[in-house]
Formats: structure tokens, sequence, C-alpha cells
């Protein structure tokens, strides 16, 4: 099944677009990290995703429905945005029962266990919790509508390291025990290398690489050798980045067969030098659209 699927998707804001021809198909069951430079258009994606905006172009669909369509598809989202959204007036216990009066899928034990294992109290109003504190209540909100797809904006920014590793470590037990799809923005690539099996990366308002994880690494090669031409690569080795010497050539290329040119020596990319390859890098590289299986 189908979670995500967005074909020509655009956002216009005034003159400027804030997503452009974007097309995306993500299916049930994956963790999806999205990332991408600052204003790539990460929020703009999850606030579509979540029916909080409407495309300017195209089409995107959720679930098999329209975003922000009704109760039934408001039921099936769960969306935390970057402000992590809380009512300051409400305490922490008035958010969970709020939380059970709107869900019809809420899971109140679960709620509560991550209430007490965050260490909050039940009786503090929300406004007045520190900011990583409102995070781990809108998360935990998130989480307990159990919902069939989690869209969470900077879920760890606000978090310290510890509560980021335990919110991580929470989020893949509900997607092993519930089968939650979830995508997650985040500059924290190290982070979204740990749960994520997929990856979207965003730049300059559309997608330049959507794919599954182990593919992506498998997939892109650091290649450093003697200078050369880069006309002279192999026509099936798409090139996202080169730089030269006046002896050397080193060139990042994507590519689904070996490399069997014995001249370069061979590098693999970690997942934060490949998604910093295509931030740092729009020119060159051409957009890589796939769908995810
Ligand atoms: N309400 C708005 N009105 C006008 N422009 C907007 C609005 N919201 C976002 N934008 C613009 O759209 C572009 C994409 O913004 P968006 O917030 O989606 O980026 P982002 O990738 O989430 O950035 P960040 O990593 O900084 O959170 C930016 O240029 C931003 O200035």
């Amino acid at each position: 099944m189908t979670v995500l699927r967005a074909e020509g998707l655009g956002k216009k804001y005034k003159r400027r677009w804030a997503l452009a021809g974007c097309s995306i198909d993500i299916e049930a069951g994956h963790v999806t990290g999205l990332v991408g430079p600052n204003g790539a258009g990460k929020s703009t994606l999850l606030n579509l995703a979540a029916g909080m905006l409407e495309p300017t172009t195209g089409t995107i669909e959720v679930c098999g429905g329209v975003p922000g369509s009704g109760p039934d598809q408001l039921a099936k989202v769960g969306y935390v945005a970057q402000s992590t959204p809380v009512y300051t007036a409400l305490t922490v216990e008035e958010h969970l029962r709020l939380g059970a009066h709107l869900n019809p899928g809420w899971d109140e034990k679960l709620a509560q266990r991550r209430v007490e294992r965050i260490g909050l109290d039940p009786k503090q109003q929300a406004g007045k919790l520190s900011g990583g504190q409102r995070a781990q209540l809108a998360l935990t909100l998130g989480i307990a509508k159990r919902p069939e797809l989690l869209l969470l904006d900077e879920p760890v920014a606000a978090l310290d390291p510890l509560a980021r590793r335990e919110f991580l470590s929470d989020l893949m037990e509900s997607v092993a025990e519930h089968g939650v799809s979830v995508v997650l923005s985040s500059h924290l690539v190290a982070d979204l290398e740990r749960v994520c099996d997929h990856m979207i990366v965003l730049v300059d308002s559309q997608v330049r690489i959507i794919g599954d994880v182990e593919d992506l690494r498998a997939t892109h090669h650091r290649l450093s050798g003697p200078r050369r031409d880069l006309d002279t690569l192999p026509s099936d080795q798409q090139v996202i980045s080169a730089s030269h010497t006046d002896r050397q050539t080193t060139v990042v290329v994507r590519t689904d067969g070996p490399i069997l040119d014995p001249s370069w020596t061979v590098g693999q990319l970690t997942l934060e030098d490949l998604v910093l390859e295509y931030m740092s890098n729009p020119v060159t590289a051409r957009p890589a659209l796939e769908v995810l299986r």
C-alpha cells in the first residue's frame, strides 16, 4: 500500500516556489528521512501531506485519501509540526485527555508510559514546560494517536542527546510493533541513518534523490585517480560531483554497475557524505526519481 504519493507537486507562496515538480511514492512500512538545506521545502512538503496547505500544482495522496479531507483522513495521519504546538493553558494530563477525546485509535497506555518515562509532571501547564519537554509532549500525542502515517518535522531538534536517542528508539519500537509508517525531517543525518530505511533529499524546492538507503549506499562511489576528462566515463555513471587538481580527479558517481576501470581507487560514501554531495552540488546532479518499494 502506498502511504504517500505526490505527482508534479508544487507550492507557491506569492511569487516564490517553495516546492516544485515533486514526484514521490512511499510504500507503507518505511521510515523515510527528509533532508535538505534550510528553505529547501521540507516543512512545506510535510504541511501538504498533513493537509495544512493546499498544492498550487500537482496532486498529493496520503493513506489513500486527500490530505485534511475529513475526520477519517485526519485519524490516519499524525503530524508534529516543527513548532511542536501545544495548548499553553492546558496541563499535560489535559492534553492526553484531549488526545483520547479526539482520536479514535488513541493508545492511553502508551501515552501514560511515555509521559512517565520522560518525567513530565501531569499537572504542569504546557506553557511552563521547556522547549524540549513541549516537543516530547507533542511527540507523545503524535505517537499515541496510532496513525497509519506519522509526519514529524525536525522532531529531535529540541531534545538533549539522551532524550533524542530514547525518542528514536521509541519510534523504532512503534514501527516494529504497530507497523506505522514515518516520514521525518531532520538536519541530523547521523540520527536519520540510525532509523531510516529510505531517504529523500530536497534541494532548491525539488527532489534531488529519493531511494532505499542501502541502495543509495551501494550505488554511489567516490572515485579518485589520474586527472581525466569526465566525458570519458561510461554512460551508466551519473556524475554527482567532481573536482580536479593538476594531476588528479576525484568524482562521485552513481551507477548500478560495477566500477571496472582499474585506474580508479574506489571509496564508499557514508550516508552523510552522500547527502552532502547532493546538497552542495545542485547543478551537476540530475534529479533522480524513483519509486520507493
Ligand atoms: N508562509 C510562508 N509564506 C511565504 N514563504 C514561505 C512560507 N513558508 C515557507 N516559505 C518559503 O518557502 C521556502 C521553503 O520553506 P520550508 O519551511 O518548507 O523549508 P524547510 O526545508 O523546511 O526549511 P528549514 O530547514 O529551515 O526548516 C522558503 O524559501 C521559505 O522562505
